[in-house]
């Protein structure tokens, strides 16, 4: 479902992956290896955030460098650092995502109140606490029912009941999505099934 081949990315000269080549198929896959070992940068490149040096991606059967419109309405990608328009609040960021993706944006407010950001919504994203923010991205990032999701750190900043909602979220994927979650958080890594990085799978 997500295909990577001799996936090539330097910053400022430095090769951050070197070639990487692996087949991913649909489930939850906990993505974790040392800091600063790349995970961020994959998602990145795999959200089309970053462009690579060289290699393609494959996303659900769409090449992300020949169709990134058609590939980008598959994903939905929380970012390790998410930023919005500067008074964005996050009904508009889920409208917009909603628009973007041809998804529902009153069932974005609707899985909101699971998150407990019922005081939150119509308020500037950028006014905030970290956690706080980081719940209304991750609510973006399932809008439109996506069939990859590219989530980065999700429990980073969520207190305990938040936590408990993303890993009932994760469960009740369906078996034929797949998300590639970068985490170090032990108790989200129960409702994943592991795979280190930088070892590819079914290369
Ligand atoms: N904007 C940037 N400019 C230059 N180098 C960068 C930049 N972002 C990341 N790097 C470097 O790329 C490498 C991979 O970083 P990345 O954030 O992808 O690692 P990671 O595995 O996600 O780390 P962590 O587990 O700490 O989140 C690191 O050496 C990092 O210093």
């Amino acid at each position: 479902m997500l295909q990577c081949r001799n996936l090539t990315f330097h910053y400022q000269g430095r090769a951050v992956l070197d070639g990487i080549n692996f087949d991913l198929p649909a489930g939850r896959w906990n993505l974790t290896g040392a800091n600063g070992s790349g995970k961020s940068t994959l998602l990145k490149l795999l959200a089309g955030v970053l462009e690579p040096d060289a290699g393609q991606i494959e996303l659900a059967g769409v090449n992300l460098s020949s169709d990134p419109e058609a590939a980008k309405r598959r994903i939905g990608y929380l970012p390790d650092q998410a930023r919005a328009y500067p008074g964005m609040t996050p009904c508009e960021l889920w409208r917009m995502v909603a628009e973007l993706r041809g998804g529902d944006a009153q069932a974005a407010v609707a899985h909101a109140l699971r998150y407990g950001l019922a005081d939150f919504i119509d308020r500037p994203l950028d006014k905030l606490s970290f956690g706080t923010g980081r719940k209304c991205f991750l609510v973006a990032a399932w809008i439109g029912d996506p069939l990859v999701l590219l989530l980065d750190e999700p429990s980073d900043g969520l207190d305990a009941a938040s936590v408990r909602q993303l890993k009932a979220d994760l469960a009740a994927l369906p078996e034929d999505r797949l998300a590639l979650v970068a985490n170090h958080d032990q108790s989200l890594a129960a409702v994943l099934q592991p795979l280190s990085w930088p070892v590819g799978v079914g290369a």
